[in-house]
């Protein structure tokens, strides 16, 4: 189990006065992430999801609050040294050594953790079927595809046996059918019992492979629950209609409350389901024309 609470990250930053001030990324925020669990981060840009991923993987000290894993406290450092072989980090950039080769850029990350050269060999060999790259081993990561190189860093994070992973921005840039690859990956991850903690802002990832979501907005939490319970809280149809300028919504329970409303209305119109875009829309606010 993570338990997060009242976390703050600030940076140091220049006001318009250019006077020194300070720059609240991550305001009071308290989570509890369970074990098993696969937990997003869901938020525009700017709203804090990378500091707190980072704080979380000990990248970044927090300016203050608490980081628990089972209990560990990440200020501690004998606890510090345990939690670091309890996490795997898969980074929003892809921070190989060019250089070298897909086995290369593994026996190196294998290295950082003291395996021995016949446990390497068989844990390289073991992950690279996992995600499914086995006949390129030889091959330069110059040479990879976007979703070989993100499947590589998903790779290369596991490969000292992490209870809990993180993904940041997983599958940013890459196309439809390869980021459904991707969420396989994860969702096996799951299966096979790991803890699994994701930023995005791609509201259909977090609604397609997330247990729960967490929506953050310019660095505070606003909202978690799993993407079903946010659809049945707002409502489960939304009634939707557009002037010449501006799109907007409502929510209803029903269908027939959502046809009655749409009567009211003199504007070009209509009911769909709801989805957690909406929800996400409603908590961090509407802009101009949607
Ligand atoms: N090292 C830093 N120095 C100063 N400000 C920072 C630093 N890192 C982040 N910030 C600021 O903190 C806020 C939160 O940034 P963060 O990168 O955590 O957001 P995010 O939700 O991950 O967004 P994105 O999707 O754009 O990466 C932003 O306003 C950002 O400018």
């Amino acid at each position: 189990m993570i338990e997060v609470k009242n976390l703050r990250k600030t940076f140091p930053h220049k006001d318009t006065q250019n006077k020194k001030a300070e720059k609240v990324a991550v305001e009071n925020l308290s989570l509890t992430i369970g074990t098993g669990e696969i937990f997003g981060l869901l938020g525009p840009n700017g709203a804090g999801k990378t500091t707190t991923i980072r704080m979380l993987t000990m990248l970044s000290r927090p300016t203050s609050g608490e980081i628990l894993y089972d209990g560990k406290h990440i200020g501690n450092a004998d606890d510090a040294r345990q939690i670091k072989q309890m996490i795997g980090v898969v980074p929003q950039n892809l921070n190989f050594d060019q250089d070298l080769t897909v086995g290369e850029n593994l026996e190196l990350h294998a290295r950082l953790y003291h395996m021995n050269r016949e446990e390497r060999e068989a844990r390289i060999a073991e992950l690279l079927e996992y995600v499914e790259l086995q006949n390129v081993i030889n091959d330069g990561v110059r040479q990879l595809s976007g979703g070989m190189k993100r499947r590589l860093l998903i790779a290369r994070a596991l490969i000292h046996r992490p209870e809990i992973l993180f993904l940041d921005e997983p599958t940013v840039a890459l196309d439809p059918q390869v980021r459904w690859r991707i969420w396989e990956l994860v969702r096996r991850l799951a299966k096979d019992g790991a803890t699994v903690l994701i930023t995005t802002h791609y509201i259909e990832e977090a609604e397609e492979l997330c247990d729960r979501v967490a929506i953050m907005n310019k660095g505070k939490l606003i909202d978690v629950d799993t993407p079903q319970n946010f659809i049945n809280r707002f409502g489960r149809f939304v009634a939707e209609w557009r002037d010449d300028v501006h799109r907007d919504f409502r929510f209803f329970n029903t269908r027939e409350e959502a046809r009655q409303f749409i009567g009211t209305i003199d504007a070009a119109s209509s009911i769909r389901k709801s989805n957690l875009e909406d929800v996400f829309i409603e908590l961090t606010g509407r802009k101009e024309g949607l």
